[in-house]
């Protein structure tokens, strides 16, 4: 049976918070934990929209924080499914932060989180395609394939010597 194919404007997916202060740390600013379970959050409404099943977070890279949120301050997470493998998919999500009564508008991280579609039973199943649209939908499209080979062999599920278009980008003329 031919796969479904989705396209990545289906799934997009936009959650607003507001900072309270049992968000907070001592110095008044989001605190990482609280940010990363709402970019799960997001992720994960966003890959089960594009899935149409229970998805599981299987992995999460680098996050880094380039600007403390602070406390009152409006959190914007966008979230977009980048590619679909056979069972998994790759969520982008982009972090904004904006301070309502100066106007000020900040980025604040982005980053990339897996999911993993499943049966009742836990069990990895198949998922629709995705047919990137925008430029910068196709620039993250091809990205996907070398992170995907890059956190699988960091998870020990490939090995190094098989994950071609990760090594391509290491060669030197
Ligand atoms: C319509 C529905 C309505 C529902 C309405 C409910 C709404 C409610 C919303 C709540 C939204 C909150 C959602 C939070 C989501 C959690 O927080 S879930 C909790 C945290 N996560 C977990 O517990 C996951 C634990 N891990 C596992 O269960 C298994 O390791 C996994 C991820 C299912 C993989 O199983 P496995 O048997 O090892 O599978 P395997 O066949 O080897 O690989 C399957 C796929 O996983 C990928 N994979 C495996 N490991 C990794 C890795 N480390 N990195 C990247 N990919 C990996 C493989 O590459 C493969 O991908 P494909 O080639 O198929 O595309």
């Amino acid at each position: 049976m031919p796969k479904i194919i989705k396209k990545p404007q289906e799934s997009y997916t936009i959650m607003t918070e507001l900072v309270l202060p049992n968000d907070t740390n001592p110095l008044n600013n989001l605190m990482g934990g609280r940010l990363m379970h709402w970019m799960d959050i997001v992720s994960a409404i966003t890959a089960q929209k594009h899935c149409n099943r229970i998805v599981v977070t299987a992995s999460v890279d680098n996050i880094s924080f380039e600007h403390p949120i602070a406390l009152g301050d409006v959190v914007t997470l966008e979230a977009k499914v980048t590619r679909a493998f056979n069972s998994s998919v790759e969520v982008h999500i982009v972090v904004k932060g904006e301070n309502i009564p100066s106007g000020k508008k900040y980025s604040s991280n982005s980053a990339f989180f897996t999911f993993v579609a499943v049966d009742q039973s836990g069990r990895p199943i198949d998922i629709p395609e995705l047919k990137p649209e925008t430029e910068e939908e196709k620039e993250l499209f091809d990205g996907a394939l070398r992170r995907r080979q890059l956190r699988l062999v960091l998870a020990k599920r490939m090995k190094p010597e098989d994950a071609a278009e990760l090594k391509s980008i290491f060669k030197i003329d």
